[in-house]
């Protein structure tokens, strides 16, 4: 058997396989949880005009302390049309234009007023420019707003209305196909389950489809395949997906079918067995246009292979300049052991100290354990024995 293939590499060539498909413009509300495929600029200056950050009155800080002749009101949408003479103030609202000659805002707290007279009865603004928010603070006209290959954030859509975007260009939805393969399989839920122990409920096309809830795709459900390699090879080759992952069949026993299936169906497999755990019999590759993941059937590590090989491509074929999970600090509380060659992932949970502490079962078709677990603790291949209270890479799944 080939050498194990490190984690980061078998990313690596994965990502080298799914180039972003065709783009498309979409209204901004369509385009949420997707990628941006070219730089989004502004086409206005946010804000347009210097604006009030505050209710209160518009004078000319040189006037203070007052008192002042309020002669009109300046509200958002509803500028003032005079300007603010020596002497004078404006009533005026949050987000609503500075009149010319003002230079600060004396919020109302700060003030008394008595018919058209106006008084100080605070400090006052401490300075020109006080509680005003001048032209172009956030950004001007013609600012990069968004890159090339970013995520489409609820913080970056509402950054691109701001900017005067109506419609962004984003690649079409990924196409991906889902098959679970295994003659021990029904679908979630069947009459049958409880009364035939050989047969068991289907679980890692919902893993699959929850964890791209949010993402870019048209799931085509496959459904359950049989072990039975001319089914398999027909489904594959019928495909129209830009994505086609199956989970099961992917190890070495005499129904593990997937590999053999796809290479009849015209694939190719890029790269088989990765130095992980769990997931090590994952296989990549293409077949036609589509490319092709095949992860193992424990569902923990279907789970484990869908959040570091699956949502990335996804990911990187919906345009994402950086589609690999990122992992967070935390501290361990409890020790660890040295591991061993393959990176560990270890199901863990963060306990009311904040701290993290793994599962003492680890097996990979254990799926209590992973609905127990806050985060995977990412342990790299032979990582020496750690202590509680040192510091670990986690992934979040919580
Ligand atoms: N001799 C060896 N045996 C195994 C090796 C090995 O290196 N040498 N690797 C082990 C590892 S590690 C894993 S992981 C598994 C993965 O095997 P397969 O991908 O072939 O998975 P299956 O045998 O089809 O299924 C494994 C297990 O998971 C259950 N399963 C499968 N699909 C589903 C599903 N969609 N929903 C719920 N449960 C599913 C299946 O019933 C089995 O119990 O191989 C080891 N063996
Ligand atoms: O890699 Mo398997 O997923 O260890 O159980």
């Amino acid at each position: 058997m080939p050498a194990l293939l490190p984690v980061a590499e078998a990313q690596a060539r994965l990502l080298a396989l799914a180039e972003p498909v065709a783009a498309e413009t979409v209204p901004l509300a369509q385009a949420a949880g997707r990628w941006a495929v070219e730089d989004v600029r502004a086409l206005r200056t946010q804000p347009a005009a210097d604006l009030s950050a505050m209710d209160g009155y518009a004078i000319r800080h040189a006037d203070l302390p007052g008192p002042w002749t309020v002669t009109g009101e300046s509200a958002a949408g509803r500028p003032f049309a005079g300007a603010v003479g020596r002497g004078e103030a404006v009533r005026i609202f949050t987000g609503a234009a500075v009149p010319p000659g003002a230079d600060a805002v004396l919020v109302q707290e700060e003030a008394e007023r008595e018919g058209a007279t106006l008084r100080l009865t605070g400090e006052g603004p401490p300075r020109v420019g006080g509680n005003i928010r001048p032209r172009g603070l956030d950004f001007s006209t013609g600012d990069v707003l968004i890159r090339a290959g970013e995520r489409l954030t609820p913080a970056r859509l509402a950054l691109a209305a701001i900017g005067g975007q109506s419609a962004l260009k984003v690649p079409r939805p990924i196409r991906v196909a889902v098959a679970a393969t295994g003659d021990e399989l029904v679908p979630p839920g069947s009459q049958h389950i409880s009364a035939d122990p050989a047969k068991l409920p289907e679980s890692n096309g919902l893993i699959l489809a929850a964890l791209l809830a949010g993402y870019p795709v048209e799931l085509i459900d496959l459904s359950i395949l049989p072990d039975d390699e001319a089914v398999m090879r027909d489904t594959f080759a019928n495909i129209r997906a830009d994505l086609l992952v199956t989970t099961g069949g992917a190890s070495v026993g005499d129904h593990d079918l997937v590999r053999p299936a796809l290479e009849a169906a015209g694939g190719s497999i890029d790269f088989w067995r990765i130095a992980l755990r769990p997931g090590k019999p994952m296989m990549a590759g293409r077949l036609g246009d589509a490319v092709v993941l095949g992860l193992p059937g424990n569902p923990v590590s279907a789970f484990v292979t869908a959040l570091l090989f699956v949502r990335p491509t996804v990911a990187r074929l919906a345009g994402a300049a950086d589609p690999l999970p990122r992992t967070a600090a935390a501290i361990l509380g409890e020790d660890l052991p040295a591991n061993g060659e393959r990176a560990d992932y270890l199901r863990a949970a963060h306990g009311p100290d904040g701290r993290v502490r793994a599962s003492s079962v680890q097996d990979s078709s254990m799926l209590l354990t992973l609905a127990r677990s806050t985060c995977l603790i990412v342990r790299p291949p032979h990582a020496p024995a750690a202590k509680a209270g040192d510091s670990a890479e986690i992934l979040d799944i919580s």
